[in-house]
């Protein structure tokens, strides 16, 4: 059976969620969040970068990261799969707790169930990419093997 998650609040999948308080260390910071390592990367070598990753909370750093006030990266969409991975396998192998949840939910096909993501998430329909989700289970087979 799919596994659906999207509410850091739903158990034990919330956990899976970006907005999820899993921080990590990485390049030299503190992360509170993967969503605060996630947004900031759109904004390298720029003082909003240090500003994301010291937001209150990953809904503040999502809005900062999708505040066009200040330009993406060029390359931001040949390398935000690269950068999500990062940070999902950074998260997921600092904390042992949710690395087992993630491990024992098998060969489960794994589901970000948001009603407005059509690329990291399924969309309201269905039909979106999944991006996160296949990320999630991508991480979970090399931490497997
Ligand atoms: N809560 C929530 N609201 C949205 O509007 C969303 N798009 C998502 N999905 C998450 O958003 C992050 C990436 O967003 P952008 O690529 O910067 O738009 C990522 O964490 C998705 O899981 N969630």
């Amino acid at each position: 059976m799919a596994i659906y998650f999207y509410s850091t609040r739903e158990q034990p999948y919330g956990c899976f969620s970006n907005f999820s308080q899993h921080g990590f260390e990485l390049e030299g910071f503190w992360w509170p969040t993967s969503e605060h390592y996630f947004q900031a990367q759109k904004f390298p070598n720029h003082p909003w970068q240090d500003q994301i990753r010291k937001a209150k909370t990953p809904k503040d750093a999502a809005k900062m990261g999708r505040d066009r006030r200040y330009p993406l990266r060029s390359d931001w969409e040949e390398i935000k799969d690269e950068i999500m991975k990062r940070a999902v396998w950074q998260k997921f192998t600092t904390h042992a707790d949710i690395r087992e949840i993630l491990l024992q939910t098998g060969d489960e096909l794994i589901v970000e169930n948001s009603p407005i993501d059509y690329y990291w998430g399924c969309g309201a329909d269905g039909t979106g990419k999944n991006r996160l989700g296949e990320i999630l289970m991508a991480v979970r087979e090399i931490l497997r093997a």
